[in-house]
């Protein structure tokens, strides 16, 4: 198991397959992209099936999300799917995405094993995408949308952040449009973790706001902490349900006590949490012959040194040297 010393037991993985996007989210990337990662220094497909089965097999491993930069910009994504699938036991297997692409895709990603998506939407108004996005791809997220909800890759949640002045008076026209297309929608606020260190406590959307902006149009009935379990969001049954919205609130009520994570970064470092100020180099190990069992104990040493939280609000917090597309959101 990969156990840490507040007694947190990680059995969901988030494996970054590219630090590499196609949008540039204001929130996330300066326009002109980053410094991206070598190509030597990425692992390759095989190695990352190795270390997922190693995760899966020896750890405790029982739920796998592909996520980045932009996973569908990895090549070979649909393969890695497969070869995970195939692995005993066989975990959970989601996808984080910005969608575009997803048209093409998601019937092959279906017909590998993926279970399910995530798909980041922040408004409904084509100008207001192309300024939060910096690129005009407002319809192919749409479509890849509604291509991952027929070719079954269910519930498709859809992540929202809120930015003030660009998309905040969306809430409820951003849930009317997701109850109407049966898909789960989740507001995210906004971390610090952007490469630019443009975050500001002060300014941002809270948990708070967009509640009280929801509940201008729709009776919000909590779930409760039981149906949350160890999840990032809290989620409301909209007008009775059964459709349901989500709020992960990272900074206002953060869930670090319940955190079931572990991270692996496109070039091999295991980090314990989001807002790790340290990384466990797992390459280095794979390229110098490491045996599975030596893997697995570098990996369980890095989770017992795991910290209680990310300590947002707390006046020592210091941002991450790596920004979120180079950890895996
Ligand atoms: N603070 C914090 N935020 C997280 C964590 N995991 C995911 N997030 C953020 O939550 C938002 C949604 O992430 P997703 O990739 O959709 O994952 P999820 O919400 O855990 O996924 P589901 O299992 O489908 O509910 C993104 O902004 C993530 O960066 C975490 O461990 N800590
Ligand atoms: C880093 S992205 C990676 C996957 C994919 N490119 C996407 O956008 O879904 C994962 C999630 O993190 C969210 N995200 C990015 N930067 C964020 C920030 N500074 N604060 C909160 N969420 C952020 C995105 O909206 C997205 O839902
Ligand atoms: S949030 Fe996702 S889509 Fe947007 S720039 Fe970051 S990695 Fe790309
Ligand atoms: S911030 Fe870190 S400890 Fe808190 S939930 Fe996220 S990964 Fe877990």
């Amino acid at each position: 198991m990969l156990i840490d010393t507040y007694g947190r037991v990680a059995t969901d993985l988030r494996v970054s397959l590219t630090d590499r996007c196609n949008l540039r989210c204001t929130y996330c990337m300066p326009e002109e992209g980053l410094q991206w990662l070598a190509k030597p220094d990425l692992l390759t497909d095989d190695e990352i099936v190795r270390l997922v089965g190693i995760a899966v097999t020896s750890l405790g491993i029982e739920e796998v999300r592909f996520t980045g930069g932009e996973p569908l910009l990895r090549p070979g994504l649909v393969g890695i799917v497969e070869r995970v699938a195939a692995l005993e036991p066989r975990p959970q297997m989601s996808l984080t995405t910005n969608g575009i692409g997803l048209r093409r895709t998601a019937e092959a990603l279906k017909k590998a094993g993926l279970d399910r998506v995530n798909v980041s939407l922040d408004t409904l108004r084509p100008d207001v995408f192309k300024s939060l996005t910096r690129r005009n791809r407002h319809q192919d997220v749409l479509d890849g949308l509604y291509t991952a909800r027929e070719a079954g890759l269910t519930p498709v949640k859809v992540n929202s952040v809120l930015m003030p002045g660009l998309n905040d008076d969306e809430a409820p026209d951003l849930l009317a449009w997701a109850v109407e297309h049966d898909y789960e929608l989740r507001f995210i606020e906004q971390m610090p973790l952007d490469a630019q260190h443009g975050w500001k406590r002060d300014g941002m959307i809270t948990a708070g706001d967009i509640l009280t902006s929801l509940r201008t149009r729709f009776e919000l009935t909590s779930e409760g902490d039981e149906a949350r379990g160890s999840a990032p969001a809290e989620r409301w049954l909209v007008d009775g349900g059964p459709h349901r919205v989500g709020v992960i609130a990272s900074v206002t009520r953060p869930f670090c006590a319940a955190c079931d994570r572990t991270r692996l970064t496109a070039d091999g470092q295991i980090r314990t949490c989001l807002f790790a100020s340290e990384e466990t180099d797992l390459r280095a190990a794979l390229r110098s012959d490491a045996p599975d069992e030596e893997i697995a104990r570098i990996w369980k040493l890095a989770m017992w040194g795991k910290k209680a939280g990310a300590g947002l609000d707390d006046p020592s917090f210091v941002q991450p040297d790596r920004p979120m597309s180079a950890i895996g959101g």
